[in-house]
């Protein structure tokens, strides 16, 4: 046990349960070592069965616990700034989910608190990078073939929206996912948004603006839409193709087993991101504890987490103000160079 990297899980929800048992029988060289959750039943549940491991209300507590050496963070949005700064506090490397912060002055705390300390804490939750079919399309545009890229056209459909889902949260927790997603596929900034949004599903929840069209511009000239719909009720869906000058390539069509048979052919369309995603989650966490065991920070950082903050809050501006809002980014430190 004492070669095992011992991490805290602070939030036991649907995340941070996949996580726990993902560190306790999925990857290699970590071990659950706390779990905190104000709903004690459910860190209970979600640590049952595990070896060693102490269960606490509190996130302080977790953190000083036996054995704690980084510090995975699964907790609802809002609480990750606190979170941060405790680890960052005691030094622990962390592994914190999206988004970093929610509001763009949180984000800057942890970015300054991380940049004083003067290195590299904590690696942000942003497991598209780690998708296999995400990897084949940014190898694809990194090596030139298909030219310059000139729009990126994405579809982000999820079958339900969880209870307390706002429309703001359409763009700050799951359009997250595609400004990363175009800042690194791209490797450019995202400069200004707008947001347009037809009638509302009769799927959606009273009041809810689901669907929502967002449209960025970058500092390289391209564009990005995302089409983004959570309560559509068919599917888990992920999409983004890339139109560059000389070429297109596609990403997220579910091919995965076509099955036909008396007259027809179809195939399963996963249901949520736990399924969808699960080999990103999978590497995105093994990467993690191979780079902390070895005294080493990788992955997306708390600039990319500070910089979809921002990027997001002002398509949440533009949602509600109906205009294209640009992106003020504070200048980027030292560290993240
Ligand atoms: N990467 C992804 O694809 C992905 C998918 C789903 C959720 N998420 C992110 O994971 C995080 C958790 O989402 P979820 O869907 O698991 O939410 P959830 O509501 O299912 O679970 C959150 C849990 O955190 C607990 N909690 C509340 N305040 C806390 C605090 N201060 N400290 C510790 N625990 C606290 C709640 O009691 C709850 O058990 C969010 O940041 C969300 O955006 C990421
Ligand atoms: O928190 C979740 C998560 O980030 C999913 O990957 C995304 O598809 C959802 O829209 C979002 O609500």
């Amino acid at each position: 046990m004492g070669d095992l990297l011992g991490v805290a899980v602070l939030g036991a929800g649907h995340m941070g349960a996949d996580h726990i048992r993902r560190l306790d029988r999925v990857v290699s060289g970590a071990r659950v070592a706390a779990v905190a959750d104000p709903d004690a039943a459910r860190a209970k549940e979600a640590a049952a069965g595990i070896e060693g491991v102490s269960v606490h209300r509190e996130v302080e507590s977790a953190l000083d616990a036996p054995g704690v050496e980084a510090v995975l963070i699964a907790s609802p949005g809002p609480a990750h700034e606190e979170a941060l700064l405790a680890a960052f506090a005691r030094g622990l490397p962390v592994l914190c989910e999206k988004p970093m912060v929610p509001d763009s002055a949180g984000a800057l705390r942890v970015l300054e608190a991380e940049a004083r300390l003067g290195r590299r804490l904590a690696q942000i939750g942003f497991m598209r990078r780690y998708d296999t079919e995400y990897r084949r399309l940014k190898a694809l545009l990194d090596d030139g073939r298909l030219g310059r890229p000139l729009m990126l056209h994405c579809t982000h459909r999820n079958v339900s929206s969880p209870p307390g889902f706002t429309s703001a949260m359409l763009i700050d927790s799951s359009v997250s996912h595609e400004i990363d997603a175009a800042r690194w596929l791209l490797g450019q900034e995202l400069t200004a948004v707008t947001v347009l949004r037809p009638r509302s599903s009769s799927g959606a929840p009273e009041g809810l603006l689901d669907p929502q069209f967002v449209l960025f511009e970058t500092d390289g000239g391209a564009l990005v839409d995302v089409e983004v719909f959570v309560n559509c009720g068919f599917g888990y869906q992920v999409r983004c193709e890339a139109v560059c000058e000389a070429g297109s390539a596609r990403i997220g069509d579910d091919h995965g087993l076509l099955v036909t048979a008396r007259g027809s052919a179809g195939t399963d369309v996963p249901q949520d991101y736990l399924v969808r995603f699960v080999d990103a989650y999978d590497r995105e966490v093994q990467a993690w504890v191979d780079a902390t065991r070895r005294g080493r920070v990788t992955g997306p950082s708390a600039w990319d987490g500070y910089t979809a903050s921002v990027v997001a809050e002002a398509g949440v501006r533009a949602l509600e103000n109906g205009t294209r809002v640009a992106v003020d980014l504070a200048p980027r430190p030292e560290l993240y160079r």
